[in-house]
């Protein structure tokens, strides 16, 4: 009968997989980088689990060690260790979600490695280590002291978040282990697998076979990260301000009058208090019958959304629909009330502003303009698909459950496309309200992209879908596509929006 105090662990034929990447974590400083490259060297099926050795000698110290048998295979074990700077032992550092050493269940983090192939780790570096595992070939033994465990595992629910920026590992100084780190794009889907850790989260792709997690930033860690780099990029925003689009795009009966009356509030434009890091997301399918998505398009001033509203209103007036601004000019003869315009008093639109009713409002030549909410509210309950364009500040207040803004960037190609596409195309000038439609300048192209990068940078996380309006045929039927789409398919949305 085998002592008491040791536990023998044999691998199951399932287990028989070892990991590449035991990195050393001291800090932020101690990356192991080489690896061992290992490859099977045991058939994978059908071998009977062996015993492993007892060690000759068993220290009576040790009042719980266990042994652990591994056979090397091509994947990465899928753990870390680092050296604890008070007692110098080698501790399991962090155990990766689904990888092959979590899936044998015999690795824990927090687990202390005292042998591996009966060598004592006590003097060794975390390379020294590496470099033993390396050498090691098929079964390698492991001699841990288990960590104390009062944790017991939980189910716990899935979650998946939006990534809201870019990611790179390898770039980044203070991810523990590079190799360990998952990369991913804004708007990727992740789902994740452990928040144990305050600063590193493990994470998958959604979808994605591979078992194996990934570190991730944590939300509070990114955010923390985000904060310190911030007044580095609000001073060249200044510059750009003109290119926004000031207009929210009333009637174009009345295109005259539309353009240049809203200046958009400096506090408004550089609303930058949050700091884009995830987003909890959840599974979307819109029932039958029930409302659309408001779909709202965003883009710089002459991009082409107009344009590209109408087509679709063009393409199926009974789907798709446009919201009825209000405003508090006089009524003009050929004009009908609800039709161009909600026709209101100067008293009344003043108390809609109190009561926050307007999606966006503006003065022009001293009379009020505006999109009320109750506007959009009219089109979405005749069941049909409300097209909205404003500005991109404006998203924020439109994300709610209610809504459930799809929102589409309209984004200008490369500056040799706009002039190419847009010789012939007529422009109405958004910083003088004097003139008609004129063809386009360069200096009309330039701000057109300088806006579009601006917008992109700051309110790029909002975007769900980006278009570029380089063929105008092009762009309509991507748009129209992805409009099917939202309407049919299913797809990621803020979890709040579900929960109604
Ligand atoms: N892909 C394209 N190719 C060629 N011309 C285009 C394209 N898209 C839009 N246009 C033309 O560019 C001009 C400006 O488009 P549109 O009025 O739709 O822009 P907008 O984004 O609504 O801008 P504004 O804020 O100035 O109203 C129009 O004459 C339109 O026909």
């Amino acid at each position: 009968a085998l002592p008491s105090q040791l536990q023998p662990h044999v691998s199951r034929p399932e287990d028989n997989t070892f990991l590449q990447d035991m990195f050393g974590e001291r800090g932020l400083h101690s990356l192991v980088k080489s690896l061992l490259s290992v490859h099977d060297t045991v058939a994978q099926k059908r071998y009977d689990p062996e015993l492993p050795p007892l060690p000759e000698v068993i220290d009576d110290e040790e009042n719980s060690v266990k042994i652990i048998r591994l056979v090397k295979n091509k994947e990465p074990l899928g753990a870390t260790i680092r050296r604890d700077d008070n007692t110098g032992a080698i501790i399991v550092a962090r155990i990766m979600k689904g990888g092959a050493a979590d899936r044998s269940g015999l690795i824990n983090a927090g687990d202390e490695l005292i042998e591996v192939n009966g060598i004592p780790l006590d003097d060794k570096k975390p390379e020294e280590i590496i470099r033993i595992l390396a050498q090691s070939q098929g079964a390698i033994t492991f001699k841990v002291v288990p960590a104390g465990r009062d944790d017991v595992p939980l189910r716990e629910p899935k979650v998946f978040l939006r990534a809201l920026f870019d990611y790179d590992p390898s770039k980044d100084n203070a991810i523990p282990c590079k190799e360990a780190g998952l990369g991913f794009k804004k708007g990727s889907i992740l789902q994740i697998m452990s928040q144990g850790d305050a600063t590193w989260w493990q994470a998958k792709h959604e979808g994605d076979a591979n078992p194996r997690a990934g570190l991730i930033p944590s939300k509070q860690f990114q955010e923390r990260r985000f904060a310190l780099r911030q007044p580095a990029v609000t001073q060249p925003l200044q510059r750009t301000l003109t290119g926004f689009r000031r207009s929210f795009r009333l009637s174009r009966r009345d295109r005259k009058t539309n353009k240049s009356m809203y200046e958009s509030k400096k506090s408004q434009i550089y609303d930058m208090a949050d700091v884009p890091t995830y987003e909890e997301v959840a599974p979307y399918c819109r029932q039958r019958g029930a409302k659309h998505r408001l779909v709202v398009l965003v883009g710089p001033t002459g991009v082409g959304l107009d344009e590209l509203k109408k087509k679709l209103l063009i393409s199926d007036p009974q789907h798709f629909g446009f919201t009825i601004p209000h405003t508090t000019r006089p009524k003009r003869n050929q004009e009908s009330d609800g039709v161009e315009y909600h026709f209101i008093s100067k008293h009344l639109f003043e108390t809609d502003i109190h009561n926050n009713k307007l999606v966006e409002y503006g003065v022009y030549n001293g009379n009020y303009y505006g999109t009320s909410l109750d506007s959009v509210r009219s089109v979405l309950s005749k069941n049909k698909v409300c097209l909205m364009d404003v500005q991109p500040h404006t998203i924020k207040l439109l994300r709610t459950a209610e809504f459930k803004p799809f929102v589409v960037f309209v984004k200008p190609p490369p500056i040799e496309r706009l002039r190419e596409t847009r010789k012939n195309a007529k422009f109405l000038p958004g910083k003088d309200d004097k003139g008609s439609a004129r063809p386009f300048t360069e200096e009309d192209f330039k701000e057109m992209l300088n806006s579009a990068e601006v917008m992109e940078s700051h309110y790029g996380h909002l975007f769900e879908k980006v278009i570029v309006n380089d063929d105008l045929t092009t762009a309509f039927k991507e748009l129209q596509l992805a409009l099917k789409q939202v309407e049919t398919e299913t797809h990621w949305v803020p979890v709040s929006w579900t929960h109604s």
